[in-house]
């Protein structure tokens, strides 16, 4: 089934007058992909993620969930910042839970909190969920966040550049983590990042901004099975196929 279709999309900021930042742009995401977006700064990811959740309309073309505009999909979409932004004045369970007590029928605190345990324990963050988060370290706060963005229900997980204030290592190991998650967790994830290697390491497609306005997205399959491992980074394949896209965004960089 094809979780997300973009079908000639058109868009630009500033109503009518301003430049076109998509010109019928079409592309489209399987359910159950792991898919990570590329390309420069300013390239067009966000507002892409912005267009999916609803918070940008296209002038024209269509997006669709599931063959459904998305309009009509009614939390399809999980979203989740470069930023944790988990509340300090609350638990991590409290913040957790934050998805289903603005929910459409809100659940009682019983619920909410067997919930926010549960979900804390498949992120490995089980004896936290009564800690403020400013006791967690940068890699746990990510993954409480991630806890809270599974627990909005959404089938189709928007991760923006969610690893790029971590430390180097911590980042290694949230790889890992974040792909065993997706295995288990069966969602569909479009992953937003500027580092081709994260790129690599987590995804089965890339697609890369390369022109502006944007017309399409260059596709690249990553030729790596899972799972997959630091050392996985280091097969021939793998290095070509970074080489190569390095060198379109410096390309583009220069253009
Ligand atoms: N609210 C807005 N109003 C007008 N222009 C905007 C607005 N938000 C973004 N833009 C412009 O749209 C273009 C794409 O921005 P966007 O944030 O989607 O890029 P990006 O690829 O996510 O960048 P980065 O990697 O730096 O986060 C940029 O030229 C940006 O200046």
């Amino acid at each position: 089934m094809t979780a997300l279709e973009f079908s000639e999309v058109s868009f630009r900021y500033a109503g009518s007058s301003g430049p076109l930042l998509l010109d019928r742009l079409s592309f489209r995401v399987e359910a159950g992909e792991f898919v990570s977006i590329l390309g420069p700064s300013g390239a067009g990811k966000s507002s892409l993620f912005r267009l999916m959740n609803g918070l940008l309309l296209p002038e024209s073309g269509s997006i669709l969930a599931e063959g459904v505009p998305i309009a009509e999909k009614r939390r399809y979409c999980g979203y989740m910042p470069q930023q944790d932004l988990l509340f300090p004045w609350r638990t991590v369970a409290d913040n957790v839970g934050l998805p289903l007590e603005l929910g459409e029928k809100s659940l009682d605190r019983e619920t909410r909190r067997a919930k926010a345990e549960a979900v804390l324990e498949a992120v490995g963050l089980q004896g936290w969920a009564d800690k403020s988060p400013l006791s967690l370290s940068g890699g746990m706060r990510q993954r409480a966040a991630f806890a809270r963005t599974l627990l909005t229900g959404a089938k189709l997980l928007l991760l923006d550049e969610p690893f790029s204030a971590l430390d180097y290592m911590t980042r290694l190991s949230m790889r890992e983590w974040l792909l065993e998650r997706w295995r288990q967790e069966k969602r569909t994830i479009l992953f937003v990042t500027h580092d081709v290697e994260e790129a690599i390491f987590l995804s089965e497609r890339i697609l890369v901004i390369t022109s502006r306005p944007v017309r399409s997205l260059r596709e690249f399959r990553v030729p790596l099975s899972y799972p997959r491992s630091v050392e996985s980074l280091g097969q021939a394949a793998a290095l070509d196929l970074k080489r190569e896209l390095i060198q379109l965004l410096a390309r583009e960089m220069t253009a």
